[in-house]
């Protein structure tokens, strides 16, 4: 939406036909036209690519990532999780070469993958309209040089964009708030109003220490003070916030617990450190998660 505002093209590439997106922020909604693509032939060259699919629908995007980045051009990781690039890097530019059709082998260099901490609260209400709630800022992207020309892309376009010299510590900051929110949230059916309740809240602190302590082991360097402060900040978030975790419950999509919460509790497993809070989040979003085994 901020890039089509500013007047870039911006095509949607997706399943559903989208003309327009539409935007409303507080009492203010705005729509912007898009063009579509059915097929990532369809597109032609881009500068930017921006990959906003749950974690667990990368490798479905696979062929729209190969082909939009076969002449080079740089992706927007728009993913929650910790291992934006890992995950990225093998499907773009010349390193998913695999994915391509016959008709577009041209080899091209590799994309720049660059990872986003995306702090938006976005709420997709209906296919190409969504509600968002924003906080202190939108994005948060590595301080890099080779990250720079997407922030100020980015940033020319309205958003209010972080450069983080520490982007692990940062990446692991925002997982805090994925692996404690999104869960509880999706859980109980309830918006991340929920997590001001006491012994919720208290729950959502077990959770983060936990995480914590698995950050730090990767090479993070946050504190206790950080569990509080992430606590805090999703308790004051606007009124009416809610997660994408939660959406996806609602709506009877998979969720995305594998790739948040899954993440904690192998590493945890890995550094011998104990995750039962996490671990007991997991086994009861993959009880609930569409797909999973109903037995009664
Ligand atoms: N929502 C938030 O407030 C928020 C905030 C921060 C971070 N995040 C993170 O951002 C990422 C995206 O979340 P979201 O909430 O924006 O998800 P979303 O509303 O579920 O949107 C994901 C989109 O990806 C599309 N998609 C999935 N597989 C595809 C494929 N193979 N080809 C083409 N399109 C495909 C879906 O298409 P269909 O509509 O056809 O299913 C859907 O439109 C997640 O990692 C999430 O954790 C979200
Ligand atoms: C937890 C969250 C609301 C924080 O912005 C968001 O990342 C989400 O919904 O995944």
């Amino acid at each position: 939406g901020a890039l089509a505002a500013a007047g870039h093209d911006v095509v949607a590439c997706g399943r559903r036909p989208l003309s327009n997106i539409e935007v409303t922020e507080g009492d203010s909604t705005a729509t912007y036209p898009v063009r579509w693509a059915a097929a990532p032939g369809e597109v032609g060259p881009v500068a930017l690519t921006v990959l906003a699919t749950k974690i667990h629908d990368t490798g479905g995007a696979a062929e729209w990532l190969a082909v939009l980045t076969s002449a080079g051009g740089s992706v927007l990781v728009a993913q929650n999780g910790v291992d934006q690039v890992e995950r990225v890097g093998p499907l773009v530019g010349a390193a998913g070469e695999h994915h391509r059709g016959t008709d577009s082998a041209g080899a091209g260099s590799a994309g720049t993958v660059v990872p986003a901490l995306v702090y938006v609260n976005a709420e997709r209400v209906a296919p190409g309209v969504v509600r968002t709630r924003r906080s202190d800022r939108d994005l948060v992207v590595p301080g890099t040089d080779e990250a720079a020309p997407v922030a100020d892309l980015l940033a020319g376009a309205g958003l209010a964009v972080e450069r983080s010299a520490d982007f692990a510590t940062a990446a692991w900051r925002k997982m805090l708030t994925n692996v404690s929110a999104n869960p509880i949230t999706a859980l109980t059916g309830r918006r991340v109003e929920v997590l001001a309740e006491q012994p919720v809240a208290e729950l959502a602190m077990r959770v983060l220490r936990e995480a914590v302590a698995v950050a730090n082991a990767e090479g993070a360097q946050l504190t206790d003070a950080d569990a509080h402060e992430v606590l805090t900040w999703l308790q004051t978030l606007a009124p009416g916030s809610t997660t994408s975790m939660l959406q996806d419950r609602d709506a009877g999509r998979p969720l995305e617990h594998d790739g948040l919460t899954g993440t904690i509790v192998r590493l945890g497993d890995r550094h011998g450190i104990d995750v039962g809070a996490n671990r007991t989040l997991l086994s009861l979003l993959s009880a609930v998660s569409p797909g999973a085994s109903a037995t009664r």
